[in-house]
């Protein structure tokens, strides 16, 4: 990968993990920089390296590819803080949910070429699944600058029409959540059940590990197959199985990721 100078403004959680991991993974600190105006975030990166600064102008200006990385509701105040920014040799990623390319061209109205990034926290840990979507005025050459530095995090997938970046984040951005939820139910019963809470911890993130291995390195088995291997007639998981049935487990699911879609349709209208 050629490393461009890369300006993240914002600095939270999601730029945490894409920077770490694209340090962890090699790209050079001193071609990043961070803009965030809070002290304690910028000097978690300065820890590492990376160049900080809370003017978020200076960090635009600096920069060869711009990532947006504040909460959507912060766009707009953000577009206004850097409307002197001049964006038409700058190629610039949008991480924010819900904020459109036509809503981004809007706000940033020198910026040639868009393309948004629908990207997870595993990130941080090289395991990252992102989705990215470009319109397609977007030149091939930044189509893959963009696919390297989300690659080099973890895995892609491009979506055609822009209104799938809903369903990508109900399905990568927001899903680390819903296993940790699953992880945090686990737990709690485990503790009820007399573990400690290392043996639980260990227990249930080694499982879960396991699962996802399985499911990557078997690509042609079906999620049903693997459970169904897993489920011996009569058995203990099927015993279990029976009460996320009885509760409705899969509508539940279903409905979770319908009001995150829905949440993120509503976002894209609000900001
Ligand atoms: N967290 C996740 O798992 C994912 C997040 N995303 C997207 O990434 C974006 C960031 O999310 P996340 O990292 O969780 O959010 P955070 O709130 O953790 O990080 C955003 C940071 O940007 C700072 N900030 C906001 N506006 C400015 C500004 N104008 N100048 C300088 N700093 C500013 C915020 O400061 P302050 O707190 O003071 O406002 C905050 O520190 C969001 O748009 C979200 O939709 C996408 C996929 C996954
Ligand atoms: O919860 C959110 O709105 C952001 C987007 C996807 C994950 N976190």
């Amino acid at each position: 990968m050629s490393h461009k100078f890369l300006s993240f403004i914002g600095g939270g959680n999601m730029a945490q993990a894409i920077v770490f991991g694209l340090l962890k993974q090699g790209y050079p600190a001193d071609k990043i920089t961070v803009c965030d105006r809070n002290q304690a975030k910028r000097e978690l990166f300065t820890a590492q390296g990376v160049r900080v600064t809370p003017n978020a102008q200076t960090a635009a200006e600096q920069a060869e590819i711009v990532v947006l990385a504040v909460k959507p509701q912060g766009a707009a105040e953000l577009a206004q803080t850097i409307s002197a920014v001049n964006f038409s040799d700058k190629f610039l990623i949008s991480i924010m949910a819900a904020i459109s390319v036509k809503k981004l061209t809007a706000l940033f109205p020198t910026v040639r070429h868009i393309v948004r990034v629908m990207p997870n926290t595993p990130a941080l840990v090289s395991a990252g699944m992102s989705g990215l979507f470009a319109p397609p005025s977007v030149p091939d050459e930044l189509k893959r600058q963009a696919e390297s530095l989300l690659k080099a995090v973890g895995k892609i997938c491009w979506v055609e029409n822009e209104s799938d970046m809903h369903s990508v984040t109900a399905a990568s951005g927001s899903s680390p959540a819903y296993f940790f939820l699953f992880m945090e139910a686990m737990q709690q019963a485990l503790l009820a059940m007399g573990l400690n809470n290392q043996q639980a911890r260990e227990l249930i993130q080694q499982s879960a590990l396991g699962a996802a291995k399985m499911a990557i390195e078997n690509p042609q088995t079906p999620f049903t197959v693997l459970r169904e291997n897993v489920t011996s007639k009569g058995g203990t998981t099927a015993a279990a199985l029976v009460v996320f049935n009885e509760r409705q487990f899969a509508q539940t699911v279903q409905l979770a990721m319908q009001a995150c879609v829905a949440r993120s349709q509503e976002m894209e209208k609000l900001f």
